[in-house]
């Protein structure tokens, strides 16, 4: 008798595929592509993926069968397959993990999966089936329930279609959601009533009015009329006229003023917008010809343009042409750069060709996504997202754009798969035959490297769009500064003149500090004691706001001590700063302004930083602080003053990258200064003026940076001349780790003969109780690079067999940098 297998991938960090049974019908109905759910372990129940069929009985094994199909079509394809075994092989992971970190979690529902009711649909109960409405109704009575309760619910094995089916009517979603909905800012806008359209009624008004204040503010408000042409906000009247609102509101109330809100994102504030119709610069439209000519011949090239030379309107045009061939566009982002801002931009020039995609989007959105790329659907023919976008169902891809290449978030860190979406990328594009453009005004070395020895092709743009020039940076030295005494807090008296100049022309300001809290420690000035985390080796951030410290690591947090821990003493003193504090020196020295702070602690919910972008752009925040998220291509057109409060903590960090990282941050940062018309101002305050890459940012001299970091890449073996594999060791238990990664590291040095360092106690020794060690492994650019991950594989599964190691966690990081 013949018998029928069907090979899958299962969503656990697993390195091998699994054969099940299925009968002959099955068989024949089956497609690799698509989901089953399959038993595996103790009764528990996964969405398997059929990556092959076959009749080969497994020897090892007797193979179990299938749960249920759970496809009518492929939902997955083979470009998508060969990539994620591509994927585990180089960053050498298991394929579970790389099928579980590709899928929408919506499709891998799996019997653990917490189910729970949508807050706000609009049920129309006669619609639901029959086991649709006895979900929904169990739902009513308890909060979530799992897969297993629906199996005894509806009282039948094959439970997921109607699962799926309610989380595609928006009825029911799985609980790691975050619900929260945004909506458009809006904004407070003032007018006279229709009646003062007729002069009579206007003189009558203002003779009425006793209050002086009062009739000057209508005044004003004509002035302003005459003036801006176009609708007046109640922050722009009350400031004119340095009045309150409370007066405003007077006029309101007595039926004077009314009160209307409009979108912020239909009022206009660009003078210089042009309408869809795109006219390129000429330096634009040569870039734009170079880089189609360099697509002839090479599959990857750079766009190295500054600051605000317009790459994305370029990247508009070459995503138009391949659009009208009919091909698919991917346009990766780092995450934090895919604002409203430049989705917005693209679906004006596309409309609803462009789809969104990444992790701040529900399930629902994701799966819907996931469904028309899949479908070659018009609706997503072009995608922009984050990283993940790079494994979603593509079948026709033309053009994958990679913008602001060199940012360190396309590399995944954790979980397993850790994968650098740019180079990934790359890879799939091979596969489809397409193109990869990838854009930067700050590359990174090695796509530098690339681009300038001819395996990429190379455009340069080196003006601003508008002609603008580049700003002029002016270099504080901060010895200096407070040597004279010339210090206000942390601002030096430069600082603060030039900001109170962009004020005085109603011009906004952005300060940079990379760090964030009111001050990274806290000091005992009679012991020298400084809290630490008791989970990790490090000191707490002190977070005035919350009068709290925290750890930075892992989340612990504890009051502000009164008094030292260790002497009791109560003369405890900051040390250092972070973004908090540069927020209230500010604020202390511009009580009138409206000062926010961008970092991490002011950026948690789904859109609080959508928020905080748009109040910038609207002009009703004038000063944003924050960290290296405002270096993420933001495009706002009144910032004329870029402020740096200290340039030398970056350049000091324990990493080969520290010097390109510092001028590439210093560099995007800086950018965001004077984009539209003028010409913008950075001020860089620092103990190091004479610094190479001090220097190298203001005189905006990339390939000085990049000749000066390639030379110590080349003479200390580092990228791109070689490539770094990381092993992470961690333990509770510091002795078994410190054997442990010894024996490893013995046993790795014998086996290679290329360099294997460590093992190595990094920076921060120890995470939530968990000590840690690394090996680094370097590989020069003329060895076989599978060989030397076989043999480390190899090395690793006989460690995993040593009986006292086998509770160290090792993970495995290829090129992590
Ligand atoms: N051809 C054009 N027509 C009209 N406006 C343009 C054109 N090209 C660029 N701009 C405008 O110039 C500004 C800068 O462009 P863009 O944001 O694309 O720069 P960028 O090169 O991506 O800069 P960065 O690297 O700093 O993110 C934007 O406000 C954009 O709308
Ligand atoms: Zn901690």
């Amino acid at each position: 008798m013949n018998a029928f297998f069907i090979e899958v991938i299962i969503p656990l960090s697993l390195s091998k595929t699994f054969t099940y049974k299925v009968s002959e019908n099955e068989f024949t109905y089956i497609d690799v592509g698509m989901r089953v759910a399959v038993p595996f372990g103790k009764n528990k129940i996964y969405t398997a993926l059929v990556i092959d069929l076959h009749q080969n009985e497994p020897t090892l094994y007797e193979a179990k069968e299938i749960h249920q199909i759970l496809d009518e079509k492929p939902i997955v394809n083979d470009f998508q397959i060969n990539h994620w075994f591509w994927i585990a092989s180089y960053y050498m992971c298991n394929i579970g993990d790389v099928y579980r970190g590709a899928m929408p979690s919506a499709l891998l529902l799996e019997s653990e999966t917490l189910i729970s009711k949508t807050a706000e649909t609009f049920v129309n109960e006669t619609e639901l089936s029959d086991d649709e409405f006895l979900i929904y109704e169990a739902l009513q009575n308890q909060s979530s329930l799992k897969v297993q309760n629906i199996v005894d619910i509806l009282n039948k094995k094959t439970v997921l279609p109607v699962i799926q089916k309610l989380i595609n009517k928006n009825i029911i979603t799985l609980q790691e959601e975050i619900q929260e909905e945004y909506k458009p800012k809006l904004v407070k806008y003032i007018r006279l009533r229709k009646q003062y359209d007729q002069e009579e009624n206007l003189i009558a008004l203002l003779d009425s009015l006793q209050s002086e204040k009062r009739k000057n503010l209508i005044l004003q408000y004509f002035q302003l009329q005459a003036q801006e042409k176009k609708p007046i906000s109640v922050k722009l009247l009350t400031e004119t006229a340095q009045t309150s609102t409370a007066i405003v509101k007077a006029l309101v109330d007595k039926q004077i003023f009314e009160e209307y809100f409009i979108k912020e994102d239909r009022v206009n504030f660009e003078k210089n917008k042009i309408d869809n119709e795109l006219t390129l610069s000429i330096a634009q439209q040569k870039a734009f010809d170079e880089i189609e000519k360099s697509f002839e011949d090479k599959e990857v090239s750079l766009l190295h343009g500054v600051t605000s030379s317009g790459k994305t309107e370029i990247y508009i045009k070459l995503i138009e042409n391949r659009v009208s061939e009919g091909k698919q566009v991917l346009y990766l982002l780092p995450e934090i750069a895919l604002t409203t801002q430049l989705v917005g931009r693209l679906t004006k020039h596309f409309g609803n060709k462009v789809a969104v995609f990444h992790s701040k989007y529900s399930n629902n959105e994701r799966v819907e996504v996931w469904n028309n790329v899949n479908q070659n659907s018009e609706t997503a023919q072009i995608v922009i997202g984050a990283r993940s976008a790079l494994f979603l169902p593509f079948n026709n891809l033309g053009l994958l754009i990679v913008d602001e290449e060199h940012e360190q978030t396309f590399k995944q860190q954790d979980p397993a798969p850790r994968y650098h979406a740019r180079d990934a990328a790359i890879v799939l594009a091979n596969a489809h035959q397409a193109k990869v453009l990838l854009g930067s005004a700050t590359p990174s070395i090695e796509t530098y490297y690339n681009a300038t020895s001819g395996k990429f092709g190379l455009i340069t743009l080196k003006e601003r769009f508008g002609k603008v020039k580049m700003p002029e940076i002016e270099l504080v030295d901060l010895k200096d500064s407070y040597f004279r005494k010339k210090m206000i807090g942390h601002f030096s008296t430069t600082l603060i003149d030039e900001i109170t100049e962009a004020f005085s022309k109603n011009e906004q300001v952005i300060l940079f500090q990379n760090r964030r809290g009111f001050s990274p420690v806290l000091e005992c000035l009679t012991c020298g004691h400084v809290p630490q985390c008791p989970q990790c080796d490090v000191s707490l951030t002190y977070h005035k706001y919350k009068n709290q410290l925290r750890c930075h690591y892992c989340g612990y947090n504890m009051a502000k001590p009164t008094n030292c821990h260790v002497c009791s003493s109560i003369d405890m003193q900051t040390k250092g700063f972070g973004t908090e504090q540069i927020e209230l020196e500010l604020a202390e020295i511009f009580p009138q302004k409206n000062i926010k702070r961008m970092d991490q602690d002011t950026t948690r919910g789904k859109y609080s930083f959508e928020k905080i972008i748009d109040g910038f752009k609207n002009r009703e925040i004038d000063v944003l602080v924050g960290t290296q998220m405002l270096a993420k291509g933001l495009d706002f057109d009144n910032v004329s003053l870029v402020g740096i409060m200290n340039a030398d903590n970056m350049l000091y960090h324990p990493d080969f990258r520290a010097f390109e990282r510092s001028f590439q941050m210093m560099t995007q940062v800086a950018g965001r200064s004077g984009r539209a018309e003028k010409r913008g101002k950075v001020i860089i305050q620092t103990y190091n003026p004479l610094h190479n890459v001090i220097q190298q940012v203001t005189n905006n001299d990339y390939e000085g940076m990049y000749n000066e970091q390639l030379y110590e890449r080349k003479i200390y073996y580092y990228p791109p001349f070689y490539r770094l594999i990381r092993l992470t060791l961690k333990h509770r238990d510091f002795e078994k780790l410190k054997e442990g990664s010894m024996w490893l590291y013995q046993v790795l040095q014998q086996n290679l003969t290329i360099p294997v360092l460590g093992p190595e106690e990094p920076a921060i020794g120890r995470i939530r109780n968990e000590y840690i060690r690394t090996i680094m492994i370097k590989m020069p650019g003329d060895t076989s690079i599978q060989g030397t991950k076989k043999t480390i594989q190899k090395i690793l599964n006989s460690f995993d067999l040593v009986s006292q190691y086998r509770t160290i966690k090792v993970t495995v990081n290829v090129d992590f940098y």
